[in-house]
């Protein structure tokens, strides 16, 4: 089992209560999607997982370990097997990519071999390596100041890719690409964890990318799960009551073509 919540909750330091009772298991080599409307508690959830949170009430396993029983080195050690793949990237802006890829493993690497994989770059081809399946190798020495938003988060992947990690977490990985993009990077991702039998566990806002690249799907709402379930058998009706909002009506569609069908009948809007 690569994790394991028993009854979690997460309060935030304000007070707010993000996470309640939440009970699940999570295998290793599976691909799991959370989604939810805004709010629900997607981030503090993979913030739970990546060690950055703890939670205030229930038990959390990692990778075989509760991480609230480590400090210091074993730690250090845990955090250095899970990938973090973040929606913005947390990249110096004047640090050149393939830096940013080898940083990858920090956490692995001896304090000398790390001062100078920061100076001069180790392992080039390492680097390169990783970022040619996000067709972003062209970019190897440029400044992270000088990509775009979608490429400063392909740059953000290649180096979980290049860390290695045992556990994959993403939190919007691909909110910042165009819809082809997305789809391949996604490819990318679901293929390296099915050939390395790693977990990856993505929050997405996109429910069709959600159900498409991903065999199991939580739907969180209001910090508890409301749902979990394999793709195919997440329902339309489902998905009104994930995304319920008291404040609109519009219907959701998890099928994007349907989306637009469904706006192609309306009757046309006239100017005023
Ligand atoms: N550091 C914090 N301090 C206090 N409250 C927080 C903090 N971080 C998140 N929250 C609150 O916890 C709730 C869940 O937030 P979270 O970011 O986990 O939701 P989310 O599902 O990822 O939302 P989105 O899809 O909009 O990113 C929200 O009501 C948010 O305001």
């Amino acid at each position: 089992m690569t994790v394991r919540l028993d009854g979690v909750g997460l309060t935030h330091p304000g007070g707010f209560q993000a996470l309640h009772d939440i009970d699940l298991s999570i295998n290793q080599g599976e691909r799991v999607a959370i989604i939810g409307p805004s709010g629900a508690g997607k981030t503090s959830l993979l913030r739970l997982l990546g060690t950055g949170l703890a939670p205030s009430t229930g038990q959390l396993h990692l990778l075989g370990v509760d991480p609230a029983t480590l400090k210091g080195q074993a730690l250090r050690r845990l955090r250095a097997r899970i990938g973090l793949i973040h929606q913005s990237p947390p990249l110096p802006p004047r640090q050149r990519v393939v830096t940013a890829v080898l940083a990858g493993r920090l956490g692995q690497w001896s304090l000398l071999r790390s001062l100078i994989s920061l100076c001069y770059p180790l392992d080039s081809a390492g680097a390169r390596a990783a970022l040619e399946p996000l067709d972003l190798q062209d970019k190897l020495f440029a400044r992270c100041d000088q990509l775009s938003g979608g490429q400063l988060q392909r740059v953000g992947i290649a180096r979980v890719l290049y860390q290695r990690a045992d556990l994959l977490l993403a939190d919007e990985p691909v909110s910042a690409m165009d819809p082809v993009l997305a789809d391949h990077t996604l490819n990318v991702l679901g293929k390296v964890a099915a050939e390395r039998q790693i977990s990856l566990v993505a929050s997405l806002h996109a429910v069709d990318l959600a159900l498409r690249h991903f065999p199991r799907i939580i739907g969180l709402r209001a910090g508890r799960v409301l749902f979990d379930l394999p793709a195919e058998r997440v329902s339309q009706a489902e998905l009104d009551q994930l995304y319920s909002n008291d404040s609109f009506n519009e219907p959701v569609f998890a099928d994007p073509v349907s989306a637009i069908a469904a706006a192609s009948l309306e009757a046309p809007r006239r100017c005023t």
